[in-house]
This record gives structure tokens, sequence and C-alpha cells, in this order.
């Protein structure tokens, strides 16, 4: 059994969502009655593992406040920062006086709201003694190409190549330390990369391929739809 005490989450949530080429940052995008973020706490909130959410939301974000679950004591907020990973490093910080170095961490895009209690729990119980932590990730169904611009230089070996997910589970004091070293560095996309730069050697688990990042417009009815098909 999971020690709910010891697992903190992480959402960076202070993207402006260029790609979705909306009239506000896709977080804070309409779906089924809330918005994309309201969806991505909530569904966080009911995996009942974690001791408490810390938030990255802009320091320029007129939405956060009038949000119901602005007021829920288990969310914190923290100033988002330039790119994800500063976002991600400053929702560490706000819970530098809470979070033991041993702590699990699970970082969640704010713009992943298909997320399942059973993925969170299966991430969890999957690394939980685990070394380094690990990822949630898919595993590659096309055939895939190394591509430079409009031509083909080769087809890669597929069993190698996974797409990574949210959450993404590290241990806290290892995490904050991988970041701040990384800081600027425009490689560091997700959490796992940090963690590489140091050497580490992250696991992979295979999560659910609703699990999808809304980014481009399109992304939102498809949102809709696997959440309608979730319940
Ligand atoms: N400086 C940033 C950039 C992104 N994010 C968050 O990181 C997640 C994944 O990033 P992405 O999908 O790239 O979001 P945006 O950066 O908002 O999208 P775009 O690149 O289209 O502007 C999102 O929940 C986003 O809010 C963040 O907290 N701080
Ligand atoms: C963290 C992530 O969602 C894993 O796939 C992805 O790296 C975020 O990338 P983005 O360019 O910030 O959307």
């Amino acid at each position: 059994m999971t020690n709910t005490q010891s697992i903190w989450a992480v959402v960076p949530a202070a993207g402006v969502g260029k790609r979705m080429q909306a009239d506000r940052p896709k977080q804070y995008l309409p779906l089924l009655g809330k918005t994309v973020l309201e969806h991505t706490l909530t569904r966080l909130l009911q995996a009942d593992v974690f001791a408490a959410v810390s938030v990255a939301i802009s320091v320029e974000d007129p939405y956060w406040p009038e949000l119901t679950i602005s007021q829920d004591v288990r969310v914190f907020t923290a100033p988002g920062g330039k790119e994800r990973a500063d976002s991600v490093l400053s929702a560490l910080r706000a819970i530098e006086d809470r979070a033991r170095e041993n702590h699990w961490v699970l970082v969640h895009d704010a713009a992943r709201p298909c997320i399942t209690a059973a993925d969170i729990r299966l991430l969890i119980d999957t690394l939980q003694n685990d070394e380094v932590g690990g990822i949630l990730a898919l595993s590659s169904h096309d055939t895939l190409k190394n591509v430079d611009g409009d031509s083909i230089l080769g087809t890669l070996d597929r069993t190698h190549i996974w797409r990574a997910l949210t959450p993404q589970m590290f241990r806290y004091g290892r995490l904050k330390q991988a970041l701040e070293a990384s800081v600027g560095n425009p490689a560091v996309t997700d959490e796992a990369s940090a963690l590489e730069l140091l050497g580490f050697q992250p696991k992979i688990v295979e999560g659910r391929p609703d699990n999808i990042k809304i980014t481009r417009p399109e992304d939102l009815p498809l949102a809709q739809f696997y959440m309608e098909q979730q319940q």
C-alpha cells in the first residue's frame, strides 16, 4: 500500500497554447462543461494517491481564480516559467518545505485531461520500488521514417522508439536536482530527459493511447470523445 503522504503531483499549466490557435490558453478551453485544467486536476485528485497538487500557472493568468478548484486545499499554485521545465521546477520549489528528498513526484501535463486513475496507479504500483522511476509511454504501431524536409532518409527500428506521455514519476530531490542542472537546455522537453542527461535510465510503463495531449485544434473533440468513452 502506498503512503499517500509521500507522493506529490506537479502540473505544468502555464503554457500559452500557440499551436491551439485559440482565444485563450488551451488549459482553459471548455470541455464537457468544465475547463481542460479542471478535468485534469479533478482526475488527479480523484485518484486519491497524492498528498497535494502543485500547479504552475502563468503570472499573467486571469483565469485560475475563477475556477472552483482553485479553492481546493489540496491544490497549491506556483509561478510558471518561460519553458515547461521552468514551470515544473517552480512547482517543485513551491512544495520544498513539505516534500522530502525521497518522496515520489508525478508530473502531469495540464493539457492531458484524459488520464485515468488506473494509469496513475499503474505507474505508481509498477515503479514505487524502482531505483530511478519512469514514465507512461506508448509503443509505435506505425512504420517510422527518418525525414529531412520532404525526403525520407531511412526507416527506424520502431521497437526502440516510444512516445513519452505523462505522468512522469521521479524522486523529489533527484528531479529537482536534474531540472536545476538543465535550466535553459532546449533538449529537456520532459522530466525523463533531464534525468537522462545525468546518466539515469528511467523505466517505461505502457500507458493508454487515449491519454492524449491537447495540442492542436483537432485534439479537443478527440479528447471529448475519449472522455465520453471512459464514462
Ligand atoms: N512555459 C510553459 C510551457 C508549457 N507549460 C505546460 O506544459 C504542458 C505541455 O506543454 P505544451 O503542450 O507545449 O503547451 P504549450 O506550451 O501551451 O503549447 P504551445 O507549444 O502550442 O504553445 C501544458 O500543460 C502547458 O500548459 C507550462 O506549464 N509552462
Ligand atoms: C512532456 C510531454 O508531454 C511528453 O510527451 C511533451 O514532451 C511535452 O512537449 P511540449 O512540446 O511541451 O508539448
